[in-house]
């Protein structure tokens, strides 16, 4: 069984007719990109808000109509996957890169639904490196201060040149060890010159659709 599947076609289930649609980023939420393409089809009101240019493109092919997010002022729900999740509703997310615009859309969100497999959900965050979105210049420095709060930052590189995100910016992958007080980490690095945003998503999300192996889905709620 397609765990990820599993759980990016079941949220779609709290999707309603004429919601405005926070879309991330993700091999999970694809799926749920991909249902909501075909309720759309059918007869599915939704306008959506991507998350990264390639949900972008992914729901202008499905043909699911988009808004820009300076266009309103709410969004109902979004769904969204996760490098890592606790039963605090606490995430580590920006594996793929997309956290900046994720927490954008999050935040102006009344619920977020996060999408993954039952490996995502752990008792302690931090065996999956924490994301940290800086800007390109003056990087070196920003590491280094980032390296204070207890970590030896890498930049992230693909194909042999340093990633580049949606948004122009670099990426610190960020070993901690298990991250005890998420909301601390979140603050102490955001407090830092040159970094744009974190992974830790702490007080955003809302409900977690976990898919498993064997075919069973569970639902958490806050
Ligand atoms: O930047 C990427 C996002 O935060 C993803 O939602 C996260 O990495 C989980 O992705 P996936 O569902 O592919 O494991």
């Amino acid at each position: 069984m397609n765990a990820k599947k599993l759980a990016g076609e079941k949220a779609v289930e709290f999707i309603k007719d004429g919601m405005i649609v926070g879309l991330g980023t993700g091999s999970t939420v694809h799926w749920s990109i991909l249902k909501l393409g075909e309720l759309v089809k059918q007869s599915l009101t939704i306008k959506g808000v991507p998350t990264s240019k390639q949900t972008e493109q992914l729901a202008k092919e499905l043909g699911i109509p988009l808004v820009n997010m300076s266009s309103i002022e709410q969004i109902d729900i979004t769904i969204d996957g996760a490098d890592e999740a606790n039963p605090e509703f606490e995430l580590i997310k920006g594996g793929g890169g997309a956290l900046l615009r994720e927490k954008m859309v999050a935040s102006i969100s009344k619920r977020m639904i996060v999408v993954m497999d039952e490996t995502k959900y752990v008792a302690h965050l931090g065996k999956f490196p924490l994301p940290v979105e800086i800007t390109q210049f003056g990087w070196e420095m920003t590491s280094k201060q980032v390296s204070t709060l207890g970590c030896e930052p890498k930049l992230r590189v693909e194909n042999n040149l340093s990633f580049i995100t949606d948004n122009g910016n670099y990426i610190l992958d960020c070993h901690f060890g298990e991250i005890l007080d998420a909301k601390r980490l979140n603050e102490e690095l955001n407090m830092i010159p040159g970094v744009v945003e974190n992974g830790l998503f702490v007080n955003i999300a809302d409900t977690m659709v976990i898919g498993n192996s064997d075919g069973h889905v569970e639902i958490i709620h806050k």
